[in-house]
């Protein structure tokens, strides 16, 4: 069984990076200061549930240069992406996957749940002190699903940041997700990592490692030759 004092932990070490508008970009797997999961363990969700479920190997991977995350500033860079309630409820997930795929990147998990208050709390954790926290918590848990995804490649969390756009969706980029579906920073319908350590933290609370698929896509050379 999880010891739930890896949470706390991990917190810690997720540092602000982890909450999105004021993390320094491009900085966070050289600085970041790393946890890891006790082996055997992880964290799954399960009916909207935060649970932690036992399970043999591997480990978590929470440290080192190649984590859940895969290695920053590699192909193998992952980013957690997740439509928000209001995202799903207005029926543009089809449209959101459809930018990254086209834009070349590999989806290697995707789930719809409704969030426990537990796993929606821990998510934006690092702004439990804003006046908004118990809004962003009660909508985010508000009973429409989200849809939970892990996206792969070249550069995913920054280019997720540019894709989905600022966070008040008033001064987004109108190319952006946001600048394009959205007018409200408290229903701006969609989430990406905003650094390296994380989409680390992000993806190891989310996604059991065992969700995360391993595979190549038929285009693959097509869209990462270099030459
Ligand atoms: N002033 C605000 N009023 C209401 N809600 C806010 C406000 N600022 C932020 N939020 C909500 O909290 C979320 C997290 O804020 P944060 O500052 O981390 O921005 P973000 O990184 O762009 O968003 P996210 O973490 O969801 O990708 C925002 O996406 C938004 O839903």
């Amino acid at each position: 069984m999880f010891a739930r004092s890896a949470i706390p932990a991990f917190r810690a070490a997720a540092a602000r990076t982890f909450s999105t508008s004021a993390a320094p970009k491009g900085v966070a797997a050289a600085s970041a200061s790393r946890a890891t999961l006790a082996a055997g363990a992880a964290v799954a969700l399960a009916g909207g549930a935060l649970t932690y479920n036992a399970f043999a190997a591997p480990s978590v991977h929470l440290e080192g240069p190649k984590t859940i995350a895969g290695e920053y500033k590699t192909s193998s860079e992952r980013s957690f992406i997740m439509i928000k309630p209001d995202g799903t409820s207005r029926q543009i997930v089809g449209d959101v996957i459809k930018r990254f795929e086209q834009r070349g990147y590999k989806l290697v998990a995707i789930k719809s749940l409704v969030p426990s208050q537990e796993l929606a709390k821990e998510h934006y954790i690092d702004l439990a002190s804003r006046p908004f926290y118990p809004a962003l918590v009660k909508y985010i848990t508000c009973g429409t699903p989200v849809i939970a995804m892990v996206w792969e490649g070249k550069d995913i969390i920054r280019q997720g940041r540019r894709m989905v756009g600022a966070t008040n969706p008033l001064e987004a980029d109108p190319g952006s997700i946001r600048g394009q579906y959205c007018i409200s920073v408290g229903r701006n319908i969609i989430h990406a990592s905003d650094a390296f350590d994380s989409a680390t933290k992000e993806i190891g609370l989310w996604f059991d490692p065992k969700e995360l698929a391993d595979y190549e896509p038929i285009a693959a050379p097509m869209i990462t030759a270099e030459n």
